[in-house]
């Protein structure tokens, strides 16, 4: 039997997952993260506990296996993307905590790069907005913050990374410094097109070239890790942000193809091809997993608070104890009966953008309950999903490309089957749920696998694909747009000082 090994390193936990070649799950460990938040606005993880849960994982999981390291043929690397690590080269220690992707610490450095009048060139070199979500500002605020840090950056002895980077400095015993393209997308850094650093930003940013990682495809060879750490080297054969790595192990490999992943927020990503395409719908281009140095890119939109809107019923409001009960306690009900729910608890992300927004609850009648409010909070995921996919749609057609055919699924609040009938109802298209829910993980599995030699070329990736249950819209199209309007309505209300 042939074996992969994915880690897969998240927001709140480490990950580990050894698959066989048909994609299957053999076995799985995870370990929860602490989320450190020094002041509001700000989140930090500790590298080292990343590095040390990560590796405890992935020694679990072959245990669990009763697998060997010699039985993996290699391992793939898939990561929360924008974290950003500043480590000196020669101690191997960070120098500062890591700082999140969910940090806005550097919204300050966001409006200084805007100011200089440099969003165009930025928008057209990275495909992103100038936002404190991506890595770049997060490293310049700790170079201009940490004593020393310029001064030794200058000299060649510290390292940046995204959390992929981190994981192979560790795994190779400071032998290897590398990313992937599709993690590099996320620092605003790079040149997506050329797939180089670009000289430009990173003087904008008083970024020392030296301290940045060499930059590989997603699926390459990038080391092996130590002997020492899970008993026998295993090569290190692919690495991917964990949303175009989802988008990988849903093989959405051709222009037009798309996911969303239901977790805390939904993460909807399009492949266009080796298309560059500038959203005009304020969705934001990156670069999806590449298997041969020549470009390919996604569009990709977030839902902020998605499956995270069942843990506030759950813990905020008492609702019920356990999430799975969100689905019966909804079905009590026929509908929400007027009641719709904005869980805008911390603004609006793509296409509304609207940072100040707070949620709404708006239709209360004498009538409503409990029930009707935890419809609504479940058609809220799918209300904003919408959105999100319909612009992603608008902008294929502009394109030229045909309108979204179909979505494919993943993500822990994917299993609520009214949350994906709903999806499906409102967008007009089926809603695809694969066997294989972990996508994120398979897609790293996937990566390395292919380029060891497990998988022959893509299209057997596709094949190993398959349906467990497909969501045909149900709903006639002028109802749904009643539904969408009526949304819509709610977010004005939610957006209204
Ligand atoms: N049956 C369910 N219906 C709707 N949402 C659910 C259900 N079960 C879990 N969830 C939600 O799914 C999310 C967890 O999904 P997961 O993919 O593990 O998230 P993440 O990777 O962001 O931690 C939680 O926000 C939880 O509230
Ligand atoms: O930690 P996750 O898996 O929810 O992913 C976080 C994203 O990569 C942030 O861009």
């Amino acid at each position: 039997m042939t074996y992969l090994l994915a880690l897969d390193q998240g927001t709140s936990s480490s990950r580990s997952i050894v698959f066989d070649a048909s994609g299957k799950i053999v076995a799985m460990a995870q370990k929860e993260l602490a989320q450190i938040y020094p002041e509001p606005g700000w989140v930090e993880h500790d590298p080292l506990e990343i590095w040390q849960t990560q590796l405890g994982t992935a020694q679990e999981a072959l245990a669990r296996a009763h697998l060997k390291a010699g039985d993996i043929r290699a391992i793939g690397i898939t990561n929360q993307r924008e974290t950003t690590v500043v480590w000196n080269r020669k101690t191997g220690q960070p120098i500062h905590n890591a700082i999140v992707w969910q940090d806005h610490r550097t919204e300050p450095a966001c409006a200084e790069l805007r100011d200089k009048g440099l969003e165009p060139a930025i928008l057209q070199k990275t495909g992103l907005r100038i936002d404190a979500y991506f890595s770049g500002t997060k490293l310049k605020w700790i170079l201009d913050q940490v004593p020393t840090a310029r001064a030794l950056a200058r000299k060649g002895k510290l390292a940046f990374g995204t959390i992929d980077s981190w994981l192979i400095w560790q795994l190779t015993r400071g032998q290897v410094h590398a990313t992937d393209v599709s993690n590099a997308s996320r620092t605003m850094l790079f040149n997506v097109h050329s797939n180089q650093w670009d000289e430009e930003l990173l003087q904008a940013l008083d970024i020392e070239p030296g301290m940045m990682p060499r930059v590989l495809p997603s699926g390459a060879e990038y080391g092996a890790s130590h002997a020492d750490f899970l008993g026998q080297a295993i090569p290190i054969c692919g690495v991917a942000g964990d949303q175009q790595s989802a988008l990988f192990g849903q093989a959405c490999f051709s222009e037009g193809m798309a996911k969303n992943t239901y977790g805390t927020g939904c993460f909807t990503l399009m492949h266009t091809g080796h298309k560059f395409q500038v959203s005009q719908n304020g969705l934001i281009t990156t670069s999806a997993a590449q298997i041969t140095p020549q470009p390919e890119f996604a569009i990709e939109g977030s839902v902020f608070v998605g499956g995270a809107v069942v843990q506030w019923l759950r813990d905020g409001m008492h609702a019920f104890e356990r999430s799975s009960e969100v689905e019966q306690l909804a079905r009590s009900v026929p509908d929400s009966g007027g009641v719709v729910l904005v869980p805008a608890f911390t603004g609006l992300g793509a296409p509304y953008w609207q940072p100040k927004a707070r949620g709404a609850i708006t239709g209360l009648t004498r009538g409503s309950t409990m029930a009707h409010i935890a419809r609504a909070a479940l058609e809220s995921i799918a209300f904003q999903s919408t959105a999100l996919l319909q612009a992603m749609s608008r902008d294929a057609v502009a394109a030229g490309a045909a309108p979204l055919a179909e979505v494919r699924v993943d993500g822990g609040a994917c299993v609520n089957n009214m949350l994906m009938q709903f999806q499906a109802d409102l967008l007009g298209i089926p809603v695809v749920r694969p066997t294989i829910i972990e996508t994120t993980a398979l897609g790293a599995a996937y990566l390395a696998g292919l380029t060891c030699g497990v998988y022959r070329n893509q299209q057997e990736l596709a094949d190993l694909w398959k349906v467990e249950r497909r969501f045909t819209p149900q709903l006639d199209a002028a109802h749904a747009q009643a539904l969408m309007d009526r949304w819509e309505h709610a977010v004005r209300q939610a957006c209204a000082e």
